[in-house]
């Protein structure tokens, strides 16, 4: 059996490049940057008054200081005159800072009477005024690959970048199988139950920025999921999910290979999830992912996303870990590394008692899963750990 990383290795080795694709700015969030994107103006273009209240010459803010107003400057609408000695402008914020001014005095330091204002409170040091380029200056550029927040499609809309170079989201067929499933709102047989994994993974994708396509269940006959596997021959990623085992009913990789599946690896040295299948299928990455559903849904952690992330651009590599100490003692570690579902705290991390991977119930409650490596021996509550945090409500 391989480690987790071969695996990846051998996965992102599938993975094609990204393709590029031009979307409005309003339609990139969340989506992969692919190019840079670069300022075509600075921001703010001109000095630009940070207050409300008299612009006046720099040097001049002294306490019982008094100005003749000349004229006004807005947001939107500048003073084209110069200011001169002894005198002001009315500003307000937003504004351009007219020539010859070097402080915005705050109006509640300021009291105006007609055209003349005097300084009656204390100024600070401060000038308030924001220099032109203070945020970003014409050519600056915001660097790609980049999953878009919406602060940075604020940053682009203010470099008055309208449209944006962004990966295509890839498509991802999701194929469960198994003649015990049926889909949710359905009227399970007495030997049936619902199948679930397809939508955790169905969020999952989606939650990445790809395009999750739930296809028809396949039965436990070759016929039945050969017609799946052709539903799906326009996918970037083929997923199917379950039969991926030792059964006499796990048919997967038999009929995955007799419709041209190249196999890349099956069985990984990870617990749970050992069944994981993958290879390439026409022009498509093929994953076999276990049934059960806790080991299907790891999977997708370890191996779906930092396939689609890579597909989409960004950097090939294993789901981000982190460190925290153990909230309890834990035993030996076996053969296999063991991903358990665990809950973070403070800075504390602690695996629930219950790790059988049908349960879904501790999956929804557990918000990290703690890595044991290969034969790691007992650990006490204290000692440092790694784990994958996973995603939460907050
Ligand atoms: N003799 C052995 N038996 C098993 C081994 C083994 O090494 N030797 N491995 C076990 C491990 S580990 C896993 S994981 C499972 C994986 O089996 P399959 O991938 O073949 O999955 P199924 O048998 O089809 O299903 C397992 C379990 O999950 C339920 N399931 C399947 N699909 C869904 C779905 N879409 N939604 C909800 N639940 C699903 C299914 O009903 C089964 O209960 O094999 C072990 N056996
Ligand atoms: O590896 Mo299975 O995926 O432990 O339940």
């Amino acid at each position: 059996m391989i480690t987790v990383n071969e695996a990846l290795d051998h996965l992102f080795a599938l993975a094609p490049a990204p393709v590029a694709e031009t979307v409005p700015l309003l339609r990139s969030r969340g989506r992969v940057m692919v190019a840079d994107a670069v300022a075509n103006r600075s921001q703010p273009p001109f000095a630009a008054s940070a207050m409300d209240g008299y612009g006046i010459a720099a040097g001049a803010a002294q306490q019982g200081a008094a100005f003749d107003v000349i004229g006004e400057a807005a947001a939107g609408h500048g003073f084209a005159g110069t200011v001169g000695p002894g005198q002001a402008v009315r500003i307000f914020t937003g504004a351009p800072v007219p020539e010859g001014v070097g402080h915005v005095v705050l109006q509640e330091d300021c009291t105006a009477v007609d055209s003349r204002v005097s300084i009656t409170g204390t100024p600070g040091d401060g000038t308030n005024i924001r220099p032109a380029g203070g945020d970003f200056r014409e050519g600056d550029r915001l660097s790609a690959p980049r999953r878009l927040t919406p602060a940075d499609m604020a940053l682009l809309a203010s470099m008055n970048v309208a449209e944006v170079p962004v990966a295509r989201r890839p498509v991802v067929a999701l194929i469960s199988t198994g003649d015990e499933l049926v889909m949710p709102g359905e009227t399970p047989g007495p030997d049936q139950i619902i199948a679930s994994n397809t939508f955790g993974l169905h969020a999952l994708v989606e939650e990445a920025g790809a395009e999750a396509r739930l296809l028809p269940i396949a039965r436990d006959i070759p016929a039945s999921l050969r017609t799946a596997l052709d539903l799906a021959k326009d996918a970037d990623v083929i997923v199917t999910i379950g039969g991926a085992s030792v059964g006499d009913h796990d048919i997967v990789a038999r009929v995955a290979e007799e419709v041209g599946m190249e196999r890349a690896f099956y069985k990984i040295a990870m617990r749970p999830g050992k069944p994981l299948m993958a290879g390439r299928l026409n022009d498509a990455v093929m994953i076999g992912l276990p049934g059960n559903p806790v080991s299907a849904m790891v999977c997708g952690h370890l191996f779906l996303l930092p396939v689609l992330r890579a597909m989409m651009g960004l950097h090939a590599g294993p789901a981000p870990r982190a460190t925290a100490q153990l909230g309890a003692d834990v035993d030996a570690n076996g053969p296999r590394e063991h991903y358990m579902r665990a809950r973070l705290t403070d800075g504390m991390i602690t695996p629930f008692a219950r790790q059988d991977s049908s349960l879904l119930s501790i999956l929804s409650e557990a918000n990290a899963l703690l890595i044991r490596p290969i034969g790691d021996g007992p650990r006490k509550a204290g000692e440092p750990v790694e784990y994958v945090p996973l995603f939460t409500r907050s």
